[in-house]
């Protein structure tokens, strides 16, 4: 697990520090963290000496940072020409350093565009934690220009340190080099950060408990549910499945089977697709009703549930079952339309799994903003807060939010997981840990890691897309693959 910082938390724990060290000693250590990264970089193309580097220098401290990379650049061969986007304002100790060093500084834009063109790497030194806003002229040009390799110092310029949002002509860095911590940034917005490396600057005794954080494959390993040797089908943990419908079985077969892959001895199946859902797996104890159902240690209730009276009956018998729930689908549109519905839930064990869709029909009758177009982070932890369940709001970066304000982030590799069904796996997945006794957020957490994992699996070779049937289908070779992560960590 690793935790991820505001910008604002990073520039306090950055004060003591700063009044300990000497003048410009930090900033010179994140410059020699992000030469490194450079260096690498370009070492991957062949030898160094002789490459061409173009640094974007704004006005801030990032450009700070970027002028000190030159300089240790230089000083390894490389050439490297620093492009002043505010030549008044740029790091006056850094801008004398590359001068001495003998790099080229240039002011007039055309000239700039013209090295850019000409670069094997280009430094990203336009705006760090202080950026805001879309970037202003000449930097769009300048980044308009790029057709080689990129080297973000601390974010991608043009995308918000606070919420990786995107704004007009933004950077997207093949990699990015970031100091002391990892801000929001970096897990919200991986497709225009690339690799990230996080270069230590001694903030760590400083940083207060992180906000966000982000599970690795051993912490999931370490928490997925393995039965002892004196468990027995009932004491792993039975998970109950309401979904589905005789018209559109597909989401009811996909849960329930997920539910049976992840884990728990038995699940049971209720609702109008008992029959399909017996047919493709056999081990699954179907019924028509929820009341028939017998006893479950969870409930996984709203794929395919319907919306109507029969969908909010079955809804609130499991929201009043006293075992936890998670609730996809169908089921939050209920939650998000009755106020008695969300009072059933409200203070309980319930774990809502939105797309960006259903998180506003989740949120349209509560007071308050909820943007996560704005803010994913803050609009997921508002929601759980106001609400009082668990928020798993799915996207490119799934958000795992509980009402007591902790976070998780899950960035995703890829979209290939936005496909028809897959949702109704990870339901499944999810409804499983829940039966298993895993509170909601890390039940949230774990499974969406292991879904993430499964369609990765399930696509075979990269860059292609995957059907949810082979994201389910794979599912136990993510468990595999974590619980292996855990066994090897220990
Ligand atoms: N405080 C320190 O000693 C350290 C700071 N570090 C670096 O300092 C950075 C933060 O520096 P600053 O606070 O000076 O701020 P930045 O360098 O992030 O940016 C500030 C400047 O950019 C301009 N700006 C803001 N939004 C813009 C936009 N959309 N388009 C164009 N220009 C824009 C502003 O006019 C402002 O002057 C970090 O990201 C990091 O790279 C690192 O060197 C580590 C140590
Ligand atoms: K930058």
């Amino acid at each position: 697990m690793y935790g991820v910082w505001t910008p604002e938390q990073v520039a306090t724990a950055e004060e003591p520090v700063l009044a300990r060290t000497p003048e410009g000693a930090l900033m010179r250590r994140a410059a020699h963290g992000a030469a490194q990264v450079a260096l690498r970089m370009l070492a991957e193309g062949g030898p160094v000496v002789g490459t061409h580097v173009v640094v974007l220098v704004g006005a801030g401290n990032n450009g700070g940072d970027g002028l000190w990379a030159g300089v240790e650049l230089r000083r390894r061969g490389v050439g490297v020409t620093a492009v002043l986007l505010a030549p008044d304002r740029a790091h006056p100790a850094g801008l004398a350093a590359l001068r001495k060093a003998r790099g080229r500084v240039v002011t007039d834009v055309e000239e700039g565009v013209a090295a850019v063109g000409r670069a094997d790497l280009v430094l990203d030194a336009i705006v760090g934690t202080s950026g805001r806003g879309g970037l202003r002229e000449p930097a769009p040009r300048l980044v308009a220009a790029i057709g080689c390799s990129v080297l973000a110092i601390d974010s991608p310029s043009g995308v918000d340190p606070l919420t990786g949002t995107v704004h007009d002509e933004a950077v997207t860095a093949t990699e990015t080099v970031t100091f002391g911590a990892r801000k929001p940034v970096h897990v919200l917005n991986r497709a225009r950060c690339g690799l990230v490396t996080l270069v230590d600057i001694g903030l760590g005794p400083e940083l207060p408990d992180a906000p966000v954080r982000v599970l690795d494959a051993v912490d999931v390993g370490r928490a997925w549910p393995v039965p002892g040797p004196g468990d027995d089908k009932y004491t792993q943990g039975v998970v109950g499945v309401a979904a589905g419908s005789a018209v559109y079985p597909g989401a009811a077969v996909l849960a329930s089977g997920a539910a049976a892959l992840a884990t728990s001895g038995m699940v049971r199946y209720a609702g109008s697709a008992a029959h399909e859902v017996r047919a493709a797996w056999p081990e699954v104890v179907a019924t028509d009703h929820v009341a028939d159902a017998g006893r479950v240690q969870a409930w996984a209730v709203g794929p395919g549930l319907g919306t109507g009276e029969d969908g909010a009956a079955t809804l609130a018998h499991v929201l009043d079952a006293g075992v936890p729930v998670l609730a996809d689908a169908d089921a939050i549109t209920l939650l998000g339309a009755s106020s008695d519905l969300r009072a059933r839930a409200a203070g309980n064990p319930v774990l809502v799994t939105p797309h960006a869709g259903e998180f506003a029909r989740l949120v349209a009758e509560l007071d308050g903003e909820f943007d996560p177009a704005a803010d994913r982070v803050d609009a997921a932890r508002r929601a759980a807060a106001a609400l009082g369940v668990t928020v798993l709001l799915k996207g490119n970066a799934t958000v795992v939010a509980a009402p007591d304000g902790r976070v998780l982030v899950h960035p995703a590799g890829s979209s290939w997981l936005a496909t028809a069904g897959s949702g109704d796996v990870l339901s499944g997945v999810a409804g499983a840990l829940l039966a298993a006794g895993l509170e909601p957020w890390w039940a949230g957490g774990c499974a969406a890691f292991v879904h993430a994992r499964a369609a990765g699996i399930g696509a075979g070779r990269p860059g292609a897309p995957v059907p949810a049937s082979h994201v389910r289908a794979a599912v136990p070779d993510a468990i595999r693959e974590v619980r292996a992560a855990a066994l090897a960590a220990s």
